[in-house]
């Protein structure tokens, strides 16, 4: 065996335990409701029973399956299979769409979760193409520049299947965001109008067999920085999810055809907590390679995040600062490339403390005596 790069070596409380518990907890909803309108589509409880399905499974899990989604099967597959084929490429192909400081899209295999290298590689590209972001991290700066994809040589279709694949994704998270809307008493067209303009990206993973499983880690600990994220994984398994009621890690158990979804950070702080973004992570394996493709909802560069004016009240006053999404998503990018001293941006940086909550909550109180 090569010697493997220290890098990769997860502190001991962040490793892998053998015998994980599999989730069979996280809730499976079936969308055929939605999917196939001439199903019990003129019964409203039908819909209604739905959304509260989806608003309990986000609630006490972050994170839930689906089936009867509508996404063909065969667009699924055509992706999966040039996944395979991109990656199955010597890396000196792969590096012709590498990813730099200038171009942030593409093929990388050095990215780190909390500082740890990830035993993994990647191939990015937007939904949007160019999609329009902060040219710079920096508040005061206005400038504005584009990302454009980079799409390879080989397979030479990869393009055209992300693309159709791209497309399926929106209509599901449309979709999933209405019924999100639905269940915290919003009108269903109340997230819409943040992703006219999205930044949103569709991620390719390639997890090789890992001859330190026990060690390392394809994806670190981590919470998903998105609105919504929608993961096809295959069917060798490795996602984790941290159960809310204990901690514990749960291994999702792969369901041929179904998309896992979790709520990530932005709507975490849109709907003030009501709704958290839950920690996961993902495993290797030392027999089999694996791979997975999350599609990663995300606003227009101009939105400031902050939580929904018909959720805070004086009893619920807002639990975060606005921030704006573009400038907070070019930081993140930032770390990628060089090494930061300080922890990256996260949205607790944005949370206003709990002691200025009850001062406010004390105020409100005395007003209403
Ligand atoms: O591959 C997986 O199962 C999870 C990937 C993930 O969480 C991510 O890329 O953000
Ligand atoms: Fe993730």
């Amino acid at each position: 065996m090569a010697e493997v790069d220290p890098a990769f070596i997860q502190a001991q409380e962040h490793r892998p335990k053998p015998g994980i518990i599999k989730a069979e907890g996280i809730p499976f909803i079936d969308l055929s409701v939605i999917s196939s309108p001439n199903t019990n589509s003129n019964d409203p409880r039908v819909l209604d029973s739905l959304v509260e399905e989806i608003g309990n499974a986000c609630k006490s899990w972050g994170f839930f399956q689906v089936i009867n989604h509508g996404v063909p099967l065969a667009k699924r597959q055509n992706i999966e299979k040039a996944s395979r084929e991109f990656f199955g490429q010597p890396v000196e192909e792969k590096n012709k769409v590498r990813r730099n400081k200038e171009k942030v899209l593409g093929y990388l295999d050095t990215e780190h979760t909390k500082n740890v290298r990830d035993w993994k590689e990647v191939f990015d590209f937007t939904v949007q193409d160019p999609t329009i972001v902060p040219a710079s991290y920096k508040p005061g700066d206005k400038e504005l520049t584009k990302w454009f994809n980079q799409w390879p040589e080989y397979p030479p279709k990869l393009r055209e299947i992300c693309e159709e694949y791209a497309k399926e994704m929106e209509k599901v998270a449309f979709k999933l965001m209405e019924l999100i809307a639905l269940s915290l008493g919003l009108p269903e067209n109340r997230f819409l109008e943040f992703f006219e303009e999205q930044t949103s990206v569709i991620r390719l993973n390639h997890y090789p067999s890992c001859p330190i499983s026990h060690l390392a880690l394809g994806v670190g600990r981590h919470k998903d920085d998105t609105a919504l994220t929608i993961l096809a994984q295959d069917d060798v398994g490795g996602l984790e999810v941290r159960r809310k009621t204990d901690g514990e890690w749960l291994r999702v158990k792969p369901l041929p055809n179904a998309y896992i979804i979790n709520v990530g950070d932005i709507v975490q702080v849109w709907s003030n907590d009501i709704y958290e973004s839950v920690e996961h992570r993902a495993m290797v394996n030392s027999a089999r390679e694996r791979f997975s493709i999350p599609y990663f909802l995300s606003p227009a560069h101009y939105t400031n995040v902050q939580p929904l004016k018909e959720l805070i009240n004086e009893q619920k006053p807002a639990k975060y600062k606005p921030f704006n999404w573009g400038k907070f998503s070019v930081t993140r990018k930032r770390s990628d490339f060089q090494k930061l001293d300080v922890d990256n941006i996260q949205i607790y940086h944005f949370k206003i403390p709990e002691s200025e909550l009850a001062e406010k909550l004390d105020g409100a109180l005395s007003i209403s005596k």
